[in-house]
């Protein structure tokens, strides 16, 4: 692996979902890379793209030609090139989605602490980096509330704290400010931005909100599954 590699790198990537007649194109020639410290926002009109390539980056959707890198390895060029994919993804990927999807049944610290627990983490030590997790995005107090006692923007700082358990070099959000009205996207977004300096990550942040566009180091734009305008 080359060390100074972008973080995410796509090359040529395309997806068509379907065949045939019924074949639905996606995305088409998308290049890209996001380097660590960097938080990129990807925006364009519904049905675009934005999720499709979110997911792909995400290794949750297969490409459909094209190649990813992720930190230098590249990832799919015609088909998979890392053997344990979901590791892979609990490993090296924080998802952010547009409402929380905390689990209702536990609290917002052991929430945090499944994503460790998951990967193998002592209980009582992913419970601790839990809580200093949520103390870190401004939400510890609410560490043993559940779910559903928590306001949109508490819930959404866990899920971002759920994001960011395993340390992951990339972190990919989906909307994360749609539910919130704008000093708390603000705020959101301003945390995001302290991950990306303190983790030297990657984050793209997939968003139509334009109170937060000033908030990004560049902005990428899709059309109709290609790249319109990046800067
Ligand atoms: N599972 C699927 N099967 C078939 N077509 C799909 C599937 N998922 C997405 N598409 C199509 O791919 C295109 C891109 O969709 P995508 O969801 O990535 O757009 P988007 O920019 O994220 O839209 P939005 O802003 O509405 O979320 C659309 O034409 C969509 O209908």
């Amino acid at each position: 692996m080359e060390t100074d590699a972008p973080l995410v790198r796509v090359e040529g990537l395309g997806k068509t979902f379907g065949t045939g007649e019924a074949a639905v194109p996606a995305l088409a020639d998308v290049t890209l890379q996001v380097a660590a410290g960097e938080v990129v926002g990807l925006r364009g009109p519904s049905g675009s793209g934005k999720s499709t390539l979110l997911n792909i980056i995400a290794c949750i959707l297969e490409p459909s030609a094209g190649r990813l890198r992720l930190g230098g390895e590249t990832v799919w060029d015609g088909a998979y090139r890392v053997a344990d994919l979901r590791r892979l993804r609990r490993e090296r990927i924080g998802f952010i989605f547009q409402f929380h999807n905390l689990l209702p049944f536990l609290t917002a610290v052991d929430n945090v602490a499944l994503a460790m627990t998951l990967l193998g983490t002592e209980l009582a030590a992913a419970r601790a980096r839990a809580r200093a997790l949520l103390d870190y995005l401004q939400v510890g107090r609410r560490a043993e509330a559940m779910p559903a006692r928590l306001s949109g923007g508490e819930a959404q700082r866990v899920a971002i704290a759920r994001a960011l358990a395993n340390r992951p070099r990339v972190i990919l959000a989906d909307e994360p400010t749609a539910a919130l009205d704008s000093e708390r996207a603000r705020v959101v977004m301003d945390l995001l931005r302290q991950v990306a300096q303190d983790q030297q990550a990657a984050i793209l942040v997939v968003t139509h909100d334009e109170k937060i566009f000033d908030r990004f180091d560049r902005m990428i734009a899709l059309r109709d599954g290609r790249i319109e305008a990046a800067g």
